[in-house]
């Protein structure tokens, strides 16, 4: 132990909406250089947990720290080192991908003269350079997710949440998203992620939560979760998955 706080530390994390509890006293924590996947089945609570995570939506309990800083007490603290990419980025059609970064930036503080070269690095990485002086509203959807991706980043956070960021990309997109994110974690960021693809969190995280009715059912490796499932050393992703979830959500908990 360094004794430095973790980039991400839930506990206790509650969120009920008048249909019901959403998320119900959801603890873990993320570390440094980790890809934390979070998985559920529709309406499990993954976004409802982003976003709070976030500092978009009050909980009704629990806190979240990010690198030490309450999300609750010490919002812009908390804010200022980590970005979130919602699943529907909001981008402005009217701009062209550098002005898009450039402003972004500024919402940040960041003045011009560091932040027009930054965005150009972002651009040639996610191989979106080339497409500089066209409007963003002419972005197809895996363009736009790449310069979501590359606004998320334009402000140098150290932990970024992601809800969603490969669905509907094609595979040369996928692969370049899960390369910048994998490069993002190796350079010692934290990064939590929502998905649906199971073959992206076996392949991409190093630790995965599973989340059923707002509540954290199982975590850890996909090693771990095999050995929680009681299937040491074989079974798919999908597998482990669907045992603890279960058909129509009925699933079963392990021992965390
Ligand atoms: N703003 C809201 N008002 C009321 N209920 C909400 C709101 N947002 C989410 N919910 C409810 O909270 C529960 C969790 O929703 P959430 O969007 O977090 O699930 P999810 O795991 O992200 O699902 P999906 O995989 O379908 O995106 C659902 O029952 C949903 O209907």
């Amino acid at each position: 132990m360094t004794g430095s706080p973790a980039p991400l530390e839930l506990t206790g994390l509650s969120k009920r909406f008048s249909g019901g509890q959403a998320v119900s006293d959801l603890s873990f924590t993320v570390r440094p250089g980790e890809l934390y996947a979070l998985l559920g089945t529709n309406g499990a609570g993954k976004t409802t947990t982003l976003r709070m995570i976030a500092g978009l939506l009050e909980p009704d309990g629990g806190d979240v720290r990010v690198y030490g800083h309450s999300v609750l007490s010490h919002p812009l603290s908390a804010k200022r080192v980590m970005a979130y990419l919602p699943d529907d980025p909001m981008l402005y059609g009217k701009l062209r991908a550098p002005e898009y970064l450039e402003f972004v930036a500024g919402l940040w503080g960041i003045p011009a003269s560091v932040a027009a070269p930054e965005a150009q690095r972002l651009l040639v990485w996610l191989e979106l350079w080339e497409h500089r002086a066209a409007l963003t509203e002419s972005f197809s959807r895996g363009m736009k997710q790449k310069l979501a991706l590359a606004g998320a980043l334009v402000h140098s956070p150290r932990l970024m949440l992601l809800d969603e960021p490969l669905t509907g990309l094609d595979a040369a997109a996928a692969r370049q998203v899960k390369d910048a994110l994998r490069a993002f974690v190796d350079a010692g960021g934290a990064v939590v992620l929502t998905t649906h693809i199971m073959e992206v969190a076996e392949q991409l995280s190093d630790r995965i939560g599973v989340i059923r009715a707002g509540r954290l059912v199982a975590q850890g490796t996909l090693a771990e979760l095999r050995e929680q499932v009681g299937h040491a050393g074989q079974g798919s992703l999908e597998d482990v998955f669907l045992e603890l979830v279960g058909a129509g959500g009925r699933g079963r908990d392990v021992v965390l």
